[in-house]
């Protein structure tokens, strides 16, 4: 398993096929470093990659799950690089686009990714989260879009998919307020699926689901997963036009054989791996 500066990846238990996937710089409070967007989308490749892993879960070390951007990083990125304005600009755009697909590599990725929150999740922390297949958080854990506080319009993604989630009205009020915001009002808004009294029966939960889906069609779950996002995208017959196409090639696989048998069979299917 390869190292990473801001990350690390562990396999649920020996064996599983569910890999935890954590921010790693807990004495910043998983604060998002140059390295870190950097590191996330090859960490996220190899575990796609690796026919070993069907489900990831992403939480964070110590006693939040992100700060939200590194201040340091921050400040960096916005300097001038020169004294051409012009030039300045095509730079820190160009940036921004680097950053962006970090969080895009979450969707990119064939296999589910769960976002178990504990503590904070600001500003880059809930870029992430949005990213994300299924989220789950503890009571303890607090939410802020708190960028707008730092004179920033959000760009890493929450803008674009937090509507989708919670309703446009509720997202432009989180989005313009920056206000903090508890792990059962997420709850309500339909920012998390489930809320959990500890961190671990947060861990508990997230390893029971991982395994349930782990447990299932690797096509049919990436399937889903490819088909959902892309139609969050389209019309509703672009969608289902996708769909056709996307079944035409995966229905005639050995899963959907191996899942009919096994139902009639009364045993639990068995199926290759992706
Ligand atoms: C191009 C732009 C792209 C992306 C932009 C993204 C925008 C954002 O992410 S906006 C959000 C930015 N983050 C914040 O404003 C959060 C700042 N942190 C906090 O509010 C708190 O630290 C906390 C997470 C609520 C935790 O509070 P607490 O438990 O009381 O710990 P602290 O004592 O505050 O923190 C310990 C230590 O960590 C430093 N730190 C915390 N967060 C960050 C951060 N994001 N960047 C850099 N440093 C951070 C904090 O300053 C403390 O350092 P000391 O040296 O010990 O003082």
């Amino acid at each position: 398993m390869e190292k990473y500066k801001t990350l690390e990846i562990v396999p649920k238990t020996p064996n599983s096929p569910v890999f935890h996937l954590y921010l790693n710089r807990p004495y910043i409070h998983n604060a998002l470093s140059r390295d870190f967007f950097s590191e996330f989308p090859k960490a996220l490749s190899s575990l796609d990659e690796n026919p070993n892993v069907s489900v990831i879960i992403l939480s964070g070390h110590g006693d939040h799950f992100c700060s939200g951007i590194d201040l340091k990083t921050l400040n960096s990125i916005s300097q001038p690089l020169s004294n051409d304005r012009g030039r300045t600009a095509e730079r820190l755009r160009r940036e921004i686009k680097g950053l962006q697909a970090a969080i895009t590599a979450l969707e990119l990725c064939r296999k589910p990714v769960i976002a178990g929150i504990h503590g904070a999740c600001i500003g880059g922390g809930i870029d992430i989260v949005t990213a994300c297949d299924i989220r789950y958080c503890t009571e303890d854990a607090f939410f802020s879009v708190k960028e707008v506080d730092l004179a920033i319009t959000a760009d890493l993604g929450t803008l674009q998919r937090l509507p989708s989630i919670v309703g446009y009205g509720n997202a432009i009020e989180l989005a313009l307020t920056g206000r903090r915001f508890s792990g059962l009002e997420a709850k309500a808004l339909g920012l998390v699926s489930r809320v959990f009294g500890s961190k671990d029966a947060m861990d508990e939960g997230l390893r029971a689901v991982a395994e349930g889906i782990a447990a299932k069609s690797p096509l049919a779950v990436t399937g889903t997963k490819a088909v959902l996002l892309r139609s969050r995208d389209m019309s509703l017959e672009q969608g289902l036009d996708y769909v056709a196409t996307w079944n035409s090639a995966t229905l005639l696989s050995d899963d959907l054989t191996e899942a009919v048998s096994a139902h009639s069979q009364k045993r639990k299917p068995v199926f290759a791996k992706l």
